[in-house]
């Protein structure tokens, strides 16, 4: 079983975190991790912090001279920011001098060491204050900030990369819709345009579409206004099986929904087609099965799909097709034309907190989906697979397709 967790707050000294069950033998550094983190930054519309802040990535544990060792991977992202917000976020009570942080007088009326009253409707602020009896939104909104999302972009690189040496499947996503304009219908980027997709200004993979998508933020932006949409993670080359029909936690459509669903502010999830099949009938819902080896008889031969409207996901399992998921995200809630809201230092009527903000991160989004999707799929290759090293692992993967009776040729 794999295992991930994360730690750390926004503006914090750093995050960490750690990936747990992976075999040995994967090759992957520190370049290769450092890129990823790169990528989470791309795309037209995020705000300030993406350009001053740097990811300041430090491999502690788990991998040596380029192969992770079976142990647990630490990973620790440093921020470069923290020496602007010590006194803010120190973890101990008292400074150098032993005074204290929270002595009356201290707390300033002002400035990023401030008590923050005015939660934001669509943030965590009021509902976390509540929970955790904080009369500040500031711890609040330091855990729950997507700024942790790097570190399970840092996590599912290792993941991706273990996905890339044992079963051969390539992870990676393109923005299918930002506020209200989309890409043109049957978009998915074939196998090797990762790279084509991240130069895009939005990450999409129709150049006509992401002008719209790029006019719309700035429209939103001059507006002072914020905007949503919606990504789509691709897999090529999955083996057929991974996952399972015989218990409801263990089925892959499930796990993969929930994992998306974990990234803040993603709001809905799609398998393939997913609503849109549902407004079609059976004859044109599913994906239909063809024999394509042209032989005759039932001594091994291969079969494909004609479409892959379920994207490549039947009864909780991989079937061989292209994987698609997707994930719709909300606009980001801190609105610089701020919304209405309550000081809960005075009971007022108040403006919620809009100091700065991302206008749209929906291609970052797909980005930390991608790493999602890609630690999912890591679990159920090891589950499946099981091996102690990457080369037990492939040599597993070889004997399971070659005792397949019925292959699979992916859709073309
Ligand atoms: C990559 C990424 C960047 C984000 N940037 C911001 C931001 O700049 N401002 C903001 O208010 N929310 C931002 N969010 C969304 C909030 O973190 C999220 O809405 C909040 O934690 C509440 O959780 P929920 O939306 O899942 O309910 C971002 C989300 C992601 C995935
Ligand atoms: C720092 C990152 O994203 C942050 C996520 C975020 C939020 O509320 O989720 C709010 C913003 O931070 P701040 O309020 O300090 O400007 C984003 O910049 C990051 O992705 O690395």
């Amino acid at each position: 079983m794999l295992r991930w967790l994360t730690s750390g707050e926004s503006h914090g000294p750093a995050l960490a975190g750690i990936l747990e069950g992976l075999p040995a033998g994967v090759e992957v550094d520190s370049a290769q991790i450092r890129q990823a983190l790169a990528r989470r930054r791309l795309g037209h519309g995020r705000g300030a912090r993406m350009n001053f802040e740097q990811d300041e990535l430090e491999v502690i544990g788990g991998i040596r001279h380029g192969r992770t060792q079976g142990g647990p991977i630490a990973l620790r992202i440093g921020n470069s920011e923290w020496p602007r917000w010590q006194e803010v976020m120190a973890a101990d009570p008292a400074d150098a001098d032993g005074r204290r942080y929270d002595e009356p007088g201290r707390i300033p009326a002002r400035g990023r060491a401030a008590a923050l009253t005015r939660p934001r409707p669509g943030h965590a602020d009021l509902t976390g204050m509540q929970k955790y009896g904080f009369p500040d939104a500031r711890p609040v909104l330091e855990r729950a900030s997507a700024r942790e999302t790097a570190t399970r972009v840092a996590l599912g690189e290792v993941a991706r990369a273990f996905l890339a040496q044992t079963v051969g499947a390539e992870v990676l996503s393109h923005v299918v819709s930002i506020g209200t304009q989309a890409v043109a219908e049957g978009t998915v980027p074939a196998r090797g345009q990762r790279d084509a997709v991240d130069a895009d200004p939005v990450r999409c993979a129709d150049p006509e579409a992401s002008a719209r998508m790029v006019a719309e933020i700035d429209t939103a932006h001059g507006e002072g206004d914020t905007l949503g949409g919606v990504v789509e993670v691709v897999v090529h080359d999955l083996p057929p099986g991974l996952g399972s029909y015989v218990h409801w936690d263990r089925k892959l459509d499930a796990r993969l929904a929930a994992a998306l669903m974990g990234i803040q502010a993603i709001k809905g999830v799609e398998v393939g087609d997913g609503f849109e099949t549902a407004r079609r009938r059976g004859s044109q819902a599913h994906d239909e099965i063809e024999r394509v080896d042209g032989g005759e008889g039932t001594e091994g031969f291969t079969v494909r799909r004609r479409t892959d409207r379920a994207g490549g996901l039947e009864g909780g399992m991989t079937n061989g097709e292209v994987l698609r998921v997707r994930a719709a995200m909300k606009p980001i809630s801190t609105v610089p034309r701020a919304l209405d809201t309550v000081d809960t230092a005075s009971g007022g009527a108040a403006q919620a907190i809009a100091q700065r903000s991302d206008v749209c991160a929906v291609p970052a989004a797909g980005v930390v989906a991608e790493a999602m999707v890609a630690l999912v799929l890591a679990d159920a290759v090891v589950e499946k697979f099981g091996g102690d090293n990457v080369e037990q692992v492939r040599a597993n993967v070889r004997s399971y397709l070659d005792s397949l009776e019925v292959k699979v040729a992916p859709t073309p």
